[in-house]
């Protein structure tokens, strides 16, 4: 994960300091890019303990298609809480956009369950691409996220906007596309994310797992992270784990958390940090 590391020091060297949306400050650079081969190991950082239980119960709260808090918190998961609404709605957020994007006559895409079809049948396509940028429901920035959610709109503009897969000598790989990145808190989460998802579509696709790209737009170090950055700066890198799938899973919609294993993590401890709302 010396790439991650690298996008730390790259950001606070060349980052222009920037007020934003939360009054925290940040300091960012525009458009970079990641690259992890899944062959090589699972993408989890070591340079602190990334809590995996999280990011598992977010995604899978995304593939079924949810956007209230409640199935999260059931499972003791709180990332999202701060910009639910009183019902703990979050308004169509990823899951709605993934699973059950509105056509203007009423009906809906599932965008997710396209991209498996297309994946199988066409897989030299170039067009397996997803979206959560869907313009018709992005927030009124003038209201709160809660207010948003209760008016229908999204609480927060989806941060991993868009992203595609692509299949070449048996393998599959998958490109996001991050508009904007908490690169201490969410871009460990993001990462983990998308790898988890592009290990899940490979195996039910009988495909190998192959590269996760990773590019960003407006990618920022918030001015209350950057002693958390410099600790994490100092520390040595250590092996990737590897994630292991229960194998008899054959369908995406059929995961469920105990179908994850993590191995052979060794993180060093973890380093606590506050969120800007
Ligand atoms: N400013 C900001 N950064 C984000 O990364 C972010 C948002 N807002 N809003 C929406 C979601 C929520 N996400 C979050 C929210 C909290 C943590 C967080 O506090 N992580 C802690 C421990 C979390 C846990 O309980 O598992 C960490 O140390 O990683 C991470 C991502 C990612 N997104
Ligand atoms: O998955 C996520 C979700 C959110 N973020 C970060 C990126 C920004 O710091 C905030 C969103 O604020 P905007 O003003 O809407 O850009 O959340 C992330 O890194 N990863």
């Amino acid at each position: 994960m010396r790439e991650y590391l690298d996008l730390l020091t790259d950001i606070l060297e060349n980052g222009s300091d920037k007020s934003d949306r939360t009054g925290t400050g940040t300091r960012s650079v525009f458009g970079r890019q990641m690259r992890f081969d899944l062959s090589a190991g699972f993408p989890l950082l070591t340079t602190k303990t990334v809590h995996l239980r999280s990011i598992i119960h977010e995604l899978l709260w995304f593939i079924r298609g949810d956007t209230n808090i409640a199935y999260l918190n059931e499972h003791g998961v709180t990332i999202w809480d701060e910009w639910a609404d009183e019902d703990g709605e979050l308004g169509p957020v990823y899951g709605a956009q993934w699973r059950r994007w509105p056509t203007p006559d009423g009906g809906h895409i599932d965008q997710l369950a396209e991209l498996l079809d297309n994946l199988e049948n066409r897989p030299d396509s170039r067009r397996h691409l997803l979206s959560a940028w869907n313009p018709a429901v992005l927030p009124d920035e003038r209201v709160s996220p809660s207010d948003n959610a209760s008016a229908g709109r999204q609480a927060l503009p989806p941060c991993h906007t868009m992203f595609q897969f692509y299949v070449a000598d048996g393998r599959l790989s998958c490109q996001l596309y991050q508009r904007s990145a908490d690169v201490f808190l969410g871009v460990p989460f993001n990462i983990a994310s998308y790898s988890l998802l592009t290990l899940m579509m490979a195996q039910v696709l009988e495909l190998q797992p192959g590269d996760f790209v990773h590019t960003f737009g407006d990618v920022h170090i918030y001015a209350n992270h950057f002693n958390q950055v410099r600790e994490q700066l100092s520390r040595q890198p250590r092996s990737l784990p590897t994630m292991r799938l229960n194998p008899e899973v054959r369908e995406l919609w059929d995961f469920r958390f105990e179908d994850f294993e993590l191995r052979d993590y060794d993180p060093h401890p973890a380093i606590r940090a506050p969120i800007a709302v």
